[in-house]
C-alpha cells in the first residue's frame, strides 16, 4: 500500500524537522553531501561539528536563507524547498519559529522593546500598538531581563543581556520551534550557565523544540536531549552524549572524550540536576 508522505509528516509523533539528502556547495567547496537529520518534537537537539563543517549553513537552509543544491526539508510537515516564498502555508510555518542568531542581530537603532516588536509588526501589522508593547514587555520579563530593559538600546546592554533580548524577540510570536546559533558564545561561564538554565526552563514551560548550534560542551551536557554531529559533509551520528561516547569515530572521541569534554562530562555547570538525556 502506498502512503501519502505529507500525511505521515503531519502525524503528531512525526519529527518537527525532517531533512533528507541535503546538498550545499559554494563554488568548488562542498559543504553538505547527502545530509539527513530528524529533529523530534519537544527536544533540545544540539548540533556540533568542527569549525566550517556547515552548522550555520544547515540552519540557514532550514529557515530559507540558503538555497540548497539538492535535498528535501520538511518543517512542521511542510516542504520548505522550491516553494513560492509568499505561499501562505510557508508563511504559517515561519510564524511558528523563532531565531536567535549568533550575534544577537538586534537592530541598533531600536530599543529592546522595539526589537521584540519587529516580528509582531511584520506578521500582525494590524495589531494595536499598546498590545504590541504589552506582549514585548511580557517577553522581556520571560527571558529574565529586568523590567527597565525595554527602553534601553542594544549599546546599553551587556553581552548576556543582548542574548536575552534576542531570545525575547525570538519568542515574540509564541513559537513552537526555536533556532539558537551559538547562544552562549562570548558569555562568561556564569552568564552562560544562567542562559542555559533559562533556555531549559522556557523549553519546558512552553513545550518548545530547540535546534541549538553550539561549541559549548557545558551547554551540551546541561540541556541537550540529543546531539547531532556533523563531519565528512553529513550528520555522522545523533544520540545522547553517552550514546555518542560509545562510538568509535575519532572526532567524536576527541571532542567528547578530550580533556575539556571529560571535565564537562564529570562536572556539569548545573550540579544536582541530571544530565539531559542520560539514564536516570
Ligand atoms: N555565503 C557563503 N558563501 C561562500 N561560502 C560560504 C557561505 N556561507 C558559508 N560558507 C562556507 O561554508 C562553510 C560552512 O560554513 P558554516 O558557517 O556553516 O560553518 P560552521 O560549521 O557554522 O562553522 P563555525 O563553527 O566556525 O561557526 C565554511 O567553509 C564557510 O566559509
Amino acid at each position: 500500500m502506498t502512503q501519502d508522505p505529507a500525511a505521515s509528516s503531519r502525524r503528531s509523533d512525526a519529527p518537527i524537522i525532517e531533512i533528507r539528502g541535503l546538498v550545499n556547495r559554494f563554488g568548488d567547496q562542498l559543504v553538505h553531501d547527502g545530509l539527513d537529520l530528524d529533529v523530534r518534537r519537544g527536544e533540545i537537539l544540539g548540533v556540533v561539528g568542527g569549525s566550517g563543517t556547515g552548522k550555520s549553513v544547515l540552519m540557514r537552509s532550514i529557515i530559507g536563507l540558503q538555497k540548497p543544491e539538492a535535498g528535501e526539508i520538511n518543517v512542521l510537515g511542510e516542504p520548505m524547498l522550491d516553494r513560492d516564498p509568499d505561499d501562505p502555508a510557508l508563511l504559517a510555518v515561519r510564524k511558528r519559529w523563532g531565531i536567535l542568531f549568533q550575534s544577537g542581530a538586534l537592530f541598533s537603532t531600536l530599543t529592546v522593546s522595539e526589537n521584540v516588536q519587529v516580528p509582531l509588526r511584520e506578521y500582525y501589522p494590524e495589531m494595536p500598538r499598546q498590545l504590541r508593547e504589552e506582549i514585548a514587555a511580557y517577553k522581556i520579563l520571560m527571558t529574565g531581563l529586568p523590567d527597565n530593559a525595554g527602553p534601553k538600546f542594544p549599546s546599553e546592554l551587556s553581552g548576556g543581556m543582548k542574548k536575552r533580548a534576542g531570545l525575547a524577540r525570538a519568542l515574540a510570536l509564541d513559537p513552537d520551534l526555536l533556532f539558537l546559533d551559538e547562544p552562549t558564545a562570548g558569555l562568561d561561564p556564569i552568564g552562560a550557565a544562567a542562559f542555559d538554565e533559562q533556555t531549559r526552563e522556557l523549553q519546558q514551560t512552553l513545550g518548545l523544540t530547540i535546534f541549538l548550534i553550539t561549541h559549548d560542551l557545558d551547554t551540551l551536557h546541561a540541556i541537550c536531549d540529543r546531539v547531532a554531529v556533523i563531519a565528512d559533509h553529513k550528520v555522522i551520528a545523533v544520540g545522547t552524549i553517552d550514546e555518542l561516547l560509545a562510538l568509535d569515530h575519532p572526532w567524536i572521541q576527541e571532542y567528547f572524550n578530550g580533556p575539556r569534554g571529560r571535565i564537562a562530562h564529570g562536572q556539569s555547570r548545573h550540579p544536582g540536576r541530571p544530565v539531559a538525556g542520560a539514564p536516570a
